[in-house]
């Protein structure tokens, strides 16, 4: 995981001639990620990252590539597919659309601080904005129509007590829904969790250097797209709250974009809602993977995410 299309090196060789890169020297399948097939290659000028998508067609591939331009004009430092010498950046690899990018500087942590937190908060906040001027947002497509199409499916393998929470959170949702919609929309990231984003830490501190995988951005409500990053990045696997990390990551998106009232009336709805959207798709990735006779990574174990979201209900009761 995540090398679903494997790839030989003469293969990855023949299709870097068609850049202006230099020859490969090193290629390695990336195992973080759950979606798409990465590999991180050298060849004698830098390092990139090669990307086949698994889900994706090309005219979708365009759509993000579009938001990705769009953000890195805006000064976000996103990954940008590179030009081949004809001045193309969709190929395809295998039947599947391919783009290579540069590797961006940074690592993941998983010792996540408060200082992180206000570089995320303050990051998607900055994304938010940038985004705000670009028209044709994509339809989420793991939004609320799909939380109640795919529920019935995954409901009948659940304990009764797990499909009375499904079943309690989805009648919340569809009571919230005229306030959601109230909500200031845009570009959202829908999966900023902290295995997107790279870090530097230097004497200068802690610094975000990269927001990646734009490969779910959508419409959606911003403030939504807050509490997807709350629910993992300021929450532990078991659901209990950091406050310190809570409080860094909402001071410092508000710095840079603040909230409506109506934003503020809806953040706990919205919470479950990003709680039950992972809970949801969690159990779907870990019914494909069991019919294709795969694990699940554990930190993608759907039980977080219906923890968090039982917990989140009952703080509300
Ligand atoms: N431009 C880049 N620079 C540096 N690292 C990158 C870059 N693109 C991808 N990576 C690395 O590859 C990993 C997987 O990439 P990405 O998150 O896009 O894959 P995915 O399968 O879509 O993931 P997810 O399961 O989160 O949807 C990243 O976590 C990161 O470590
Ligand atoms: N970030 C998602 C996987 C990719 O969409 C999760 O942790 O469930």
């Amino acid at each position: 995981m995540a090398v679903y299309t494997k790839l030989a090196d003469d293969v990855v060789a023949s299709f870097l001639t068609q850049y202006a890169i230099g020859p490969l020297t090193a290629l390695q399948g990336i195992s973080d990620g759950i979606e798409n097939t990465n590999y991180l290659l050298k060849t004698v000028s830098d390092e990139f990252v090669l990307t086949l998508f698994e889900h994706h067609n090309a005219d979708e591939v365009a759509s993000f590539v579009r938001l990705a331009r769009h953000l890195g004009q805006a000064g976000l430092a996103v990954p940008m597919p590179l030009d081949d010498i004809q001045g193309v950046w969709l190929h395809e690899l295998s039947g599947k659309p391919a783009i290579l990018c540069r590797r961006l500087p940074g690592t993941h942590t998983d010792q996540l601080t408060s200082e992180h937190c206000a570089e995320i908060g303050r990051g998607l906040a900055q994304l938010h904005l940038a985004a705000q001027d670009l028209p044709q947002r994509r339809v989420d497509e793991r939004g609320f129509d799909w939380w109640l199409a795919i529920a019935p499916e995954l409901k009948a393998n659940l304990s009764p007590a797990d499909q009375a929470l499904l079943e309690a959170e989805l009648q919340a949702q569809k009571d919230g829904r005229t306030l959601w919609c109230q909500l200031p929309h845009g570009w959202i990231h829908a999966d900023l969790f902290h295995d997107n984003a790279l870090f530097l830490i230097s004497e200068q501190g802690t610094k975000l250097t990269a927001i990646l995988d734009l490969y779910n951005a959508c419409d959606g409500a911003l403030a939504y797209d807050l509490a997807i990053v709350a629910n993992d990045w300021c929450r532990e696997k078991n659901g209990i709250w950091d406050k310190a990390r809570l409080t860094s990551l909402l001071v410092s998106y508000e710095s840079v974009r603040p909230f409506t009232t109506e934003e503020k009336m809806a953040w706990p709805l919205l919470l479950r809602g990003a709680a039950l959207r992972f809970w949801l798709s969690r159990l779907l990735a870990q019914r494909l993977a069991t019919q294709q006779g795969r694990t699940l990574p554990a930190d993608k174990n759907p039980d977080e995410y219906r923890r968090k979201l039982q917990q989140q209900q009952q703080q509300q009761q």
